[in-house]
């Protein structure tokens, strides 16, 4: 029997960049020690914090840009599978040491089915904490311990975005903003780009929390003004989606990333703009008298720069030569 794992899984953390380069097969890298993690120390704790479990908070100031986590995957699940999701996930863990077992059983989880008992049923609080807590790893999801301790925050709140590595291997977790010592880290666990409502619905039902971030919390005329932001942006993101498909103009699809950008600062919204900032980049490499853009600004330099770094690339075009750039290379490199 072969099982779609992803029709089964509810929620799967929303990293920041989808894809590009992700095309593992859910196999743990060949010739790599297998390891719980490649980082000897993390610049937070994992501390108990009221109403979320337990959540990381800053050691000490991070800056903007700054690698947080790396880490190896306890196991990957791949897309397919022949056997139940939960004789696969137990079958895993047979695999793993008992100290990593130890540290699976430890994380958190909800949802868990009502007629089972959380003493007796462990291939069910398996499941339920791999539901919980597993993130997307290229075409896989995976569990890694301890980037599976950062809790969630919408829009603006939240401070960090992660990406699977497939070529490492392994999870990269950055902070897309200073984070002061003593605050909690915070990532997202969906599209945020979306009303106080669907979020607080969408993370009540696959999380099992009311969501109560600086986002949401915030009094009800701010958080409308928020809301509409955040769905403007999206509604942007989808006109520019179309400019593959010719419907919409190079020169208007420019636009809808200076719109993107744009309200992104007025939300603090900085998550996805080194995505975004590819598209600009794949639109304008298509038009000739913008490449200037894509060479001029984002070049080697944009290469070797954390992509959550690009919070000031001018989206403007400053001649008309055409500089031979490989569009692609300056993307996904
Ligand atoms: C991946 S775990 C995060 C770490 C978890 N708090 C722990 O104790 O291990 C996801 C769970 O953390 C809790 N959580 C995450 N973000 C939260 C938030 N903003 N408010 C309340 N609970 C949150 C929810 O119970 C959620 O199901």
């Amino acid at each position: 029997m072969l099982l779609m794992w992803f029709g089964m899984t509810g929620g799967i953390f929303f990293g920041w960049y989808f894809g590009a380069g992700n095309t593992d097969s859910g196999k743990e890298q060949p010739g790599v020690p297998f390891s719980l993690e490649t980082q000897d120390a993390v610049p937070f704790t994992v501390i108990d914090i009221p109403g979320k479990g337990k959540g990381a908070i800053a050691s000490r100031d991070i800056k903007q840009g700054e690698l947080i986590i790396e880490e190896r995957p306890l196991f990957l699940v791949p897309p397919t599978i022949n056997s139940s999701p939960t004789d696969f996930i137990w079958d895993k863990l047979e695999d793993v040491t008992e100290e990593q077992r130890e540290s699976f059983f430890n994380l958190s989880f909800v949802n868990f089915p009502a007629d089972k008992d959380p003493e007796t049923d462990l291939k069910d609080v398996a499941l339920a904490i791999f539901e919980t807590n597993a993130v997307s790893a290229g075409s896989s999801v995976g569990i890694f311990p301890r980037m599976a301790r950062l809790n969630h925050g919408c829009s603006s709140a939240f401070s960090a975005v992660y990406t699977y590595r497939e070529k490492e291997g392994s999870l990269v977790v950055y902070a897309i903003k200073d984070v002061q010592k003593g605050t909690e880290l915070l990532i997202t666990y969906s599209d945020t780009k979306q009303p106080r409502e669907q979020r607080r619905a969408y993370l009540q039902k696959q999380y099992g929390f009311h969501c109560t971030c600086s986002v949401c919390s915030l009094p009800d005329d701010v958080s409308k003004a928020s809301d509409n932001r955040l769905v403007e942006m999206n509604r942007h993101q989808s006109r520019l989606s179309q400019w593959i498909q010719r419907t919409v103009s190079g020169p208007e699809a420019i636009e809808h990333v200076r719109s993107i950008w744009k309200l992104g600062d007025e939300e603090g919204y900085w998550s996805e703009r080194g995505r975004l900032a590819g598209d600009a980049v794949f639109v304008a490499a298509g038009h000739s008298e913008c490449v200037c853009f894509a060479a001029g600004h984002l070049g080697r330099s944009w290469r070797k720069r954390s992509l959550s770094n690009l919070t000031d690339i001018p989206l403007q075009c400053r001649c008309s030569s055409r500089v031979g750039i490989n569009c692609h290379q300056v993307v996904h490199n």
